[in-house]
């Protein structure tokens, strides 16, 4: 027997036990080596006149026989001299792979896809394998040799029979340890197993990779059966191909009709839907690779649980690399499934991750870039597909801003949809601005729990009225988005001019056929229930100031009957028709008050309270009997009226009192 060296003795004892995390993929590695052995007699067959063979022909096979528990992976590849065998096969770390290429690396061109690189994925055969041999004829040579070992200690090589070129890896599969935590080796001696596993990691391999696979089918029924013949059924073995072989992601968009494509999504992807959006493309430059991306049609169940894994399929060379690559995708895409695959990533040794992570992070910037382009595109032109997608994800976008305090938003704001009170459906920023009138000097919204009250509210009625537009915000991260934004910058809007002489002259300009000047304008968003919102005219403002001042005790008094309920009474400059309106100030709205009252453990946290203010319509009915009851000094009178002013602005926000029988009976007393 030939001892392994000493070094390859402790590589090998760290490939078997350390190096991969996942045992079932020797499988991968030992049918990569067999595609890498079929490659090089195809890439010799093409520059070589005198490798005379029929493309057709190479294929790989795996069999088994589940009594002697062997599993044998076989191929009509290049195969392997005696000198090979123990070159490649008896020094751990040499990759015949690696030298194949660098000595064609100048004629190699397109034609080959070699995989190995570090030689050491055969070895990973020793997971679970007792004993691995060897049988290989190289081709040329009319002499087969067996390499064999039990991974501890040597090898032998003898000389063996093998009928034509190539090479079987036969595997005594270790005895299964049974149970939960078992090891799960005889599900390397099923047919199922072996098929799941193919299909997994190495579906894309370009030769076929055969199998003997049961079928299932209808015995011919017999000449003589008469009419109470029952169908029998019989199995049947066949050989069959395993694996899909083209990846549908290297074929040019072009070639590829969407169904296709639709097919593929579903199928690897477990969706019964077909994708919203397909994006390819081809990468060039330092680093070339094919992605194929799929926005899907709609949420999987389980995108908002904890459980849900983004990521996208990482390939090298046709094999999968890692089933869900988290950093090829920002959080905020983390709906999009697909596929990457490069050759040119520089693999860790166990071919399950990536040694750099620059490369991924410069794929993962591209990936990035192309799915927004796509989501502005469909936006664009497919307004209907595009509100179905924002219903489904909108909710991550609006997320991936307020989760990275605002800093996204460049890239996300333009992606959002919201709806509009005076067009009644879903506008994008943009159109908001573009829709503005000249003197509107921000972006209006409300925030609540549904459009029909929030399009009621006097705080929205009020904005309206003036002409401006409000959106109306109904989901729980909505205002935390926009308070995280702060503000939007709208491009291209018309340009206001200060001052009448550049006004003019910009008209007469415009008139003498000039463009219309534009600017870009940062516009706050402003909630239309808190602050100042600074709408007033001046005449307005001059009679609130007045009111105020006329009626300092009559605030004074209310103030006193709510208590630490509200900051303060004052009069409002924002109602139009109704009596009174709760508005906030400072940060925190009614609206985001109460979305973070809903976490169970905020109450016990010491939940922030919202700076209510109760505003007053100095115009309304109502306003006089206050002032009549303040004069008439019936302190009971302004206690009760404040503070069902307070309850019913409230309700009209969808805040119950609270103490509803307490505004109940005051109620009844008024009556
Ligand atoms: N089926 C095969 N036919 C011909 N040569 C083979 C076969 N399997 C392995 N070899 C040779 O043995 C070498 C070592 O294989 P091994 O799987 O350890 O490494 P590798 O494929 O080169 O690299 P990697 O570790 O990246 O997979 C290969 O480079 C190849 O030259």
């Amino acid at each position: 027997m030939r001892k392994f060296k000493t070094e390859s003795k402790k590589l090998l004892d760290l490939m078997i036990n350390s190096i991969y995390t996942n045992k079932e993929i020797f499988l991968r590695e030992l049918i990569s080596n067999a595609s890498d052995a079929v490659d090089k007699l195809n890439f010799k067959s093409l520059t070589d006149n005198d490798v005379d063979i029929d493309s057709a022909d190479l294929a790989i096979r795996v069999s088994f026989d589940k009594d002697n528990r062997t599993l044998t992976i076989s191929d009509n590849g290049i195969g392997m001299t005696a000198e090979e065998l123990e070159k490649n096969l008896g020094t751990i770390a040499h990759s015949g792979s690696q030298e194949f290429k660098t000595e064609n690396a100048e004629s190699q061109g397109n034609d080959v896809d070699i995989i190995g690189q570090f030689g050491v994925g055969f070895y990973s055969a020793f997971m679970v394998a007792s004993r691995v041999r060897v049988v290989s004829r190289a081709f040329g040579s009319d002499e087969a040799n067996m390499w064999e070992s039990d991974g501890l200690e040597g090898y032998t090589i003898e000389p063996a029979e093998r009928a034509t070129h190539g090479t079987d890896v036969i595997l005594t599969i270790r005895e299964d340890e049974g149970g939960e935590d078992g090891e799960g080796f005889d599900a390397y001696l099923s047919e199922w197993g072996l098929k799941n596993l193919i299909k997994q990691y190495s579906n894309y391999v370009r030769y076929p990779i055969q199998m003997m696979v049961t079928k299932h089918r209808q015995k011919p029924t017999p000449v003589d059966a008469d009419e109470n013949y029952q169908p029998e059924w019989e199995d049947y073995q066949e050989l069959d191909t395993v694996n899909s072989m083209t990846p549908i992601w290297k074929k040019r968009a072009s070639e590829v009709e969407q169904k296709d494509y639709n097919e593929f999504y579903k199928s690897t992807f477990h969706d019964f839907e077909d994708p919203a959006r397909t994006i390819s493309f081809h990468a060039e430059g330092t680093l070339e690779y094919d992605a194929l991306l799929f926005i899907p049609g709609r949420a999987p169940f389980d995108l908002y649980s904890k459980d849900y894994e983004k990521g996208l399929s990482l390939y090298s060379s046709n094999v999968l690399i890692m089933e869900k690559c988290a950093d090829l995708l920002p959080d905020y895409f983390n709906f999009v499934r697909g596929v990457v695959d490069s050759a040119d990533v520089s693999l860790n040794i166990s071919r399950e991750t990536l040694q750099q992570n620059r490369q991924l992070r410069a794929i993962a910037k591209r990936v990035e870039k192309k799915i927004s382009s796509d989501l502005e595109d469909m936006r664009d032109n497919d307004r209907e597909a595009y509100e179905k997608f924002f219903e489904n994800f909108g909710r991550g976008l609006k997320y991936g801003i307020y989760s990275s305090y605002g800093m996204k938003a460049d890239e996300l704001a333009d992606l959002l949809l919201l709806y509009s009170a005076k067009e009644q459906k879903m506008v994008t920023l943009a159109e908001y601005a573009k829709a503005m009138p000249a003197d509107q000097k921000a972006i209006y919204y409300a925030s609540g729990d549904s459009r029909e009250r929030l399009s009621k509210m006097p705080v929205v009625t009020g904005v309206l009225a003036r002409g401006y537009d409000v959106l109306l915000l109904t989901a729980d991260v909505d205002e935390f988005t926009f308070q995280a934004m702060h503000s939007y910058k709208a491009q291209g809007l018309p340009k206001v001019y200060e001052d009448d002489a550049a006004r003019e002259a910009a008209e007469k300009a415009v008139a003498d056929g000039a463009e219309p000047e534009t600017e870009d304008r940062t516009l706050e968003l402003k909630n239309v229930a808190t602050g100042d919102l600074d709408l007033a005219t001046e005449d307005e403002k001059k009679d609130a100031e007045e009111a105020t001042k006329e009626n300092e005790s009559l605030f004074t008094a209310m103030k006193d009957a709510l208590g630490d309920k509200v900051e303060k009474v004052a009069v409002s400059a924002r109602l139009t028709d109704a009596p009174a309106c709760i508005t906030t100030e400072g940060p925190l709205s009614l609206e985001m008050e109460r979305v973070l009252r809903r976490d169970p453990s905020a109450e016990a946290e010491g939940m922030p309270k919202s700076q209510r203010v109760l505003e007053l319509n100095a115009k309304h009915p109502v306003f006089k009997k206050l002032v009549s009851a303040n004069e008439a000094g019936d302190a009971e009178k302004i206690k009760l009226y404040a503070g069902l002013l307070y309850d019913q602005a409230l309700l009209v926000e969808g805040i119950l009192p609270e103490d509803p029988v307490a505004f109940a009976a005051s109620v009844c007393e008024l009556m």
